[in-house]
């Protein structure tokens, strides 16, 4: 569990009192998560998360918490925001930026199936479509720009080998990003972070998508990518499952079917979404932060499954 900011239970009792979700009974630090202070809190009204912000800004938060409950209004089971009387949802506690959502039934489903696959694939397909009209817009916090910053800060740390794929990875990605394809990709709110532990099952039926505070506005196939690398790969090598990744793309694309540019960008913008969770492990294993039990995510798993698609792309003779 990651408990930055540990939050007194009258506290808590009064700020959820506040928003008028009844009394608090029982309060207990999530499992898992490495980002938030997050606690399941229970009242005599309900079951809610309630998260204070330890990274993210009173200008940032909106856009995140407005577009959860723009999905959820339209039907895609995501955590729906509490408002207080005045209806804002963005609340402040302990001199944190704080919210209150519903918690989502069921639990992950860590070694998922070709079944759970096609019903994430599905349901991204849908989230995409229901975020067109969604009116706020904020990039992607952790897209190329924040690799290009950070990458520079990473090499001391790193040993000759990771420095060179660090850079070499970094360079083509800046030569895609520029390219005709790359522009004419579909875009708008992205999850960004759908990794297994950010989806419930509850009786083998997708239940919902949580942990949105890596959202932002990108092109849809960089949540693919990110799906794809988590999701549809063997956790220990690196390596694609091929069973599961088709199983994945036909369902997003019987709802949302893909565009040529995206057929031919999909391996670049999975190695993109290798770089990403890549350059943050390491980030956060060489920079990181005060919390009460924080567990690291492995870095060296997201280098292998790189090499891995690189090797592959070399194989079959793409880029
Ligand atoms: N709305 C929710 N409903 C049910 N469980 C939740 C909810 N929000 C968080 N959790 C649980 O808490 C864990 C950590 O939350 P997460 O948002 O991933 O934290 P972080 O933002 O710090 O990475 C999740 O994996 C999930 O088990
Ligand atoms: N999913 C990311 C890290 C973000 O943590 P989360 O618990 O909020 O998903 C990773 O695996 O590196």
């Amino acid at each position: 569990m990651a408990v930055f900011t540990e939050v007194p239970f009258e506290d808590a009792a009064a700020f959820l009192r506040r928003l008028e979700l009844g009394e608090l009974r029982a309060m207990a630090a999530c499992q898992g998560g490495i980002e938030n202070t997050n606690y399941f809190v229970d009242t005599d009204r309900g079951e809610y998360v309630l998260t204070l912000f330890e990274r993210l800004t009173s200008e940032q938060l909106p856009f995140y918490l407005h577009l959860m409950q723009h999905l959820a209004s339209r039907g895609i089971p995501v955590p729906r925001p509490a408002p207080d009387a005045e209806g804002r949802i963005l609340h402040h506690l302990e001199g944190k930026p704080a919210a209150v959502v519903g918690r989502l039934c069921g639990k992950s489903e860590l070694a998922p199936d070709a079944r759970h696959c096609g019903a994430v694939g599905e349901m991204l397909a849908r989230m995409h479509l229901a975020g067109r009209d969604y009116a706020r817009h904020q990039p992607n916090l952790r897209g190329l720009p924040w690799w290009k910053e950070t990458v520079p800060v990473l090499l001391p740390y790193v040993g000759k080998d990771q420095r060179m794929l660090l850079l070499d990875e970094l360079a083509f990605q800046e030569r895609i990003a520029a390219s005709p394809d790359y522009a004419a990709l579909p875009r708008g709110p992205v999850h960004a972070d759908l990794f297994r532990d950010n989806v419930m099952f509850e009786g083998g039926c997708l239940s919902g998508f949580l942990d949105f505070y890596f959202a932002g506005c990108d092109t849809f196939l960089f949540d693919i990518g990110v799906c794809l690398n988590d999701w549809c790969v063997d956790l220990d090598s690196g390596r694609p499952e091929s069973v599961r990744g088709a199983a994945f793309l036909a369902a997003y694309e019987s709802v949302r079917p893909l565009v040529p540019e995206e057929r031919r960008l999909l391996p670049a913008l999975e190695r993109a979404a290798g770089l990403r969770f890549w350059v943050s492990r390491l980030w956060d294993c060489y920079m990181p932060r005060e919390a009460s039990a924080l567990k690291a995510h492995e870095p060296s798993h997201f280098e292998r499954l790189l090499r891995q698609r690189l090797s592959d792309a070399a194989g079959a003779g793409i880029f």
